[in-house]
């Protein structure tokens, strides 16, 4: 068994798309990012790769490459997976927490809970998805935590 763990923040600004678990949200404030700036993708990417001492999102898509410009950032994640399914790791759960002040994503949790778990190839009783808000603290972030466990 492995066990792996990734988080992510952005930023919020005006006239930047809101994604999160791969899906395009109702938003005054998008994430300022080079990719798309989906942060809950980027935490699970980060956690899947450091399951397996990977390194992180970074390392494997840099900032600063131009074929990542408003990247959809499942592009990151699938590759992650491939990257740990290559390596006999087999993922059985994902945890994730978004902390988000504004909007509320409670109305989108169906949504989001099927997309995430068509991206991570899990049933829905083996994605854990929770909204929290910072109570005030980053009322202009978005940020994301995700644990993973593994076979192999
Ligand atoms: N963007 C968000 C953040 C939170 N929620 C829901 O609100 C509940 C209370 O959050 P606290 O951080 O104040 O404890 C939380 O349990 C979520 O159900 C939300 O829908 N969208
Ligand atoms: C995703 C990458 C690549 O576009 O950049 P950003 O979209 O800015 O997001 P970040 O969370 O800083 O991850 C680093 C990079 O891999």
């Amino acid at each position: 068994m492995r066990l792996g763990y990734g988080e992510d923040s952005h930023l919020l600004e005006e006239g930047r798309p809101l994604y999160l678990c791969g899906l395009l949200l109702p938003s005054p404030l998008g994430a300022k990012a080079h990719s798309d700036g989906d942060a809950a993708l980027h935490a699970l990417t980060d956690a899947l790769l450091s399951a397996f001492g990977l390194g992180d999102i970074g390392l494997l898509f840099p900032d600063t490459d131009p074929r990542w410009r408003d990247a959809r950032s499942e592009i990151f994640l699938k590759e992650a997976l491939n990257l740990v399914e290559a390596r006999g790791g087999r993922l059985l759960q994902a945890n994730l927490v978004i902390v988000l002040d504004r909007p509320k994503l409670a109305p989108h949790r169906q949504a989001l809970a099927q997309n995430l778990s068509r991206l991570l190839g899990l049933p829905q009783d083996r994605v854990g998805l929770t909204f929290k808000t910072s109570e005030g603290l980053a009322p202009r972030h978005v940020q994301a935590r995700a644990v993973v466990l593994l076979d192999g």
